[in-house]
């Protein structure tokens, strides 16, 4: 009797706390609001909550639909109410004149109680606003990832060392589900570059990025993103707060082990550029901005690119036509000859092929958030300065003014009349890499690692679906959205092409 009337007492006894502490948030709320000036933004969308506002719609694993769904109505640049602050969501053009022609005026980034617990407090690239030490975390990254000129070639060898690992696993006489030798290479090759060496499945820290990576996109969905509004959330026995424990205490793990071991490493570290240039450039950094970077890199660098590289290889199943071209060009190009990423300039249909699937699959659906350093004018509209901003990346690149016919996977959207890939400047649309200022720091290495696996994969497999007539139907309408969207699982089979002998 005491034990349930104490479970009764203390139950009581939290819903009025909670309801003094949301009381509290909205007087501070209120009082923060007025003071604000007003943006001038359409919107917010019908059916919020007093209150709560839109929050609870967008708490949705298919937000970017809704997204999409309110442009229609409200147009291209609208605002939704999210209990404390307003978000700007802005849509077709408008992202090109935000990301990239007024780039300084929004670079700054949304800092969420989420993104300050992953960061540390904002110790890294990604959620940091763009201060002295993030341009000395960028200057370093792009050093240390080498992707650009003569770097290149590191990261060739790399890349091709883990994908011909990863392509002896595809020779299977039965279906497979293709997910997990893809993301053994792709952390495999990350792992090298970050700290130097090869780690085998077993090993207990591939095995903790491996987990933190796994755990990472549900701590970072929709389904918690009502934390960052209400951080208090954070200390219930919620599921959202357990499920973002669980990933921060992975992620806090991997980060101890592999600073440790960069130390470690960096007097024997012969391949590792990220290393080397965190070593040449030491004094700039301190060891929490390190830390931060190096999380940056491994969990970005993994789960993006693993999981491009799983709904490209579902589309060339969906599309026999198109890995039957993809074949032609690969045998008229290389013959038995691996690639190199060189190649990609004569291999104009692999190339779109990768630029289609970024456009179609819109993996990054709302960016990273951004968020206004001044008070601005977008579209005639006033927006103050600290407003997020929410580029609707998803929306433009499946938006019928740009792409025509958008949920058809068509590589020669990108394509001339000749066969050529169009100009850079006639595909201003497609931006899934962000752009400006802020734009992914890992882009030349995403697109080096998708060419060389593409490429290489189909130099020597033809795939097909795992059972005759049911291809994976990859569509992206049906993602669930994490930090990146995800399709389902599938299977596939494979047969060795004749054509495919010894490469060396
Ligand atoms: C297919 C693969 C990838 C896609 C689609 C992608 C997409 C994006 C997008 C949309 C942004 C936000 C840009 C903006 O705010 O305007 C971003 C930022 C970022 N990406 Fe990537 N990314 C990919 C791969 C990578 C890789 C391989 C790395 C690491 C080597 C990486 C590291 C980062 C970092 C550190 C940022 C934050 C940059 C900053 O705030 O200054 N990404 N990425």
């Amino acid at each position: 009797m005491s034990f349930s009337y104490l479970v009764i007492a203390s139950g009581t006894m939290l819903f009025e706390i909670a309801v003094l502490l949301v009381s509290l948030l909205l007087l501070k709320y209120a009082w923060g609001r007025s003071r604000r000036p007003k943006c001038t933004v359409p919107g917010p969308p019908p059916g919020g909550l007093p209150v709560l506002g839109n929050i609870v719609q967008i708490a949705d694993e298919r937000v970017y639909q809704k997204l999409c769904d309110w442009q229609k109505d409200l147009g291209d640049v609208y605002k939704l109410n999210l209990v404390t602050e307003e978000v700007v969501v802005v849509n077709g053009d408008a992202i090109y004149d935000v990301l990239v022609t007024n780039g300084d005026d929004y670079g700054g980034r949304m800092q969420g109680h989420r993104q300050g617990m992953y960061s540390n407090g904002f110790q890294n690239m990604g959620y940091r606003q763009p201060d002295k030490e993030w341009k000395a975390m960028r200057k370093i990254a792009q050093k240390g990832l080498k992707q650009y000129g003569e770097g290149v070639v590191h990261i060739e060898r790399i890349s091709m060392e883990e994908i011909l690992e990863c392509l002896d696993k595809f020779n299977k006489t039965e279906a497979f589900d293709p997910y997990d030798p893809i993301y053994a290479m792709v952390i495999g090759i990350v792992i090298v570059i970050s700290l130097g060496e090869r780690l085998s499945p077993d090993n207990p820290l591939y095995q903790k990025i491996k987990r933190a990576d796994e755990l990472f996109p549900a701590a970072f969905g929709a389904d918690t993103s009502y934390i960052d509004v209400i951080p208090w959330l954070n200390h219930l026995p919620i599921k959202a707060s357990k499920t973002f424990k669980e990933a921060m205490d992975a992620v806090r793990q991997m980060e101890a082990e592999i600073y440790q071991r960069s130390k470690n490493n960096v007097e024997k570290s012969t391949i590792s550029g990220v290393i080397d240039a965190i070593n040449a450039n030491r004094g700039e950094l301190n060891d929490a901005l390190i830390k931060g970077m190096i999380n940056d890199i491994t969990l970005a660098a993994t789960v993006t690119t693993s999981t491009q590289i799983r709904s490209l290889v579902a589309l060339t199943v969906d599309y026999p036509e198109i890995q039957q071209k993809l074949h032609d060009e690969i045998d008229n190009v290389l013959g038995q000859r691996l690639p190199t990423y060189e190649d990609r300039r004569v291999m104009p249909y692999m190339e779109a092929f990768i630029l289609e699937g970024l456009r179609y699959m819109s993996e990054v659906p709302i960016s990273v958030p951004h968020k206004t350093l001044k008070d601005v004018t977008l579209r005639g509209y006033f927006i103050p300065k600290d407003t997020q901003i929410w580029p609707n990346l998803y929306g433009l690149h499946h938006d019928e003014r740009f792409f025509p016919d958008p949920y058809t996977f068509k590589p020669e959207r990108f394509l001339d009349s000749e066969g050529e890939l169009i100009p850079v400047h006639e595909r201003k649309h497609l931006l899934p890499f962000g752009g400006g200022k802020r734009v992914c720091v890992g882009e030349q290495l995403a697109k080096i690692r998708m060419f060389l696996f593409m490429t290489t994969l189909l130099q020597r497999y033809t795939l097909y679906p795992e059972t005759d007539g049911c291809p994976p139907n990859y569509d992206p309408r049906l993602s669930i959205n994490g930090v990146t969207m995800r399709m389902h699982a599938y299977k596939i089979k494979t047969v060795e092409r004749s054509r495919f002998n010894v490469l060396t």
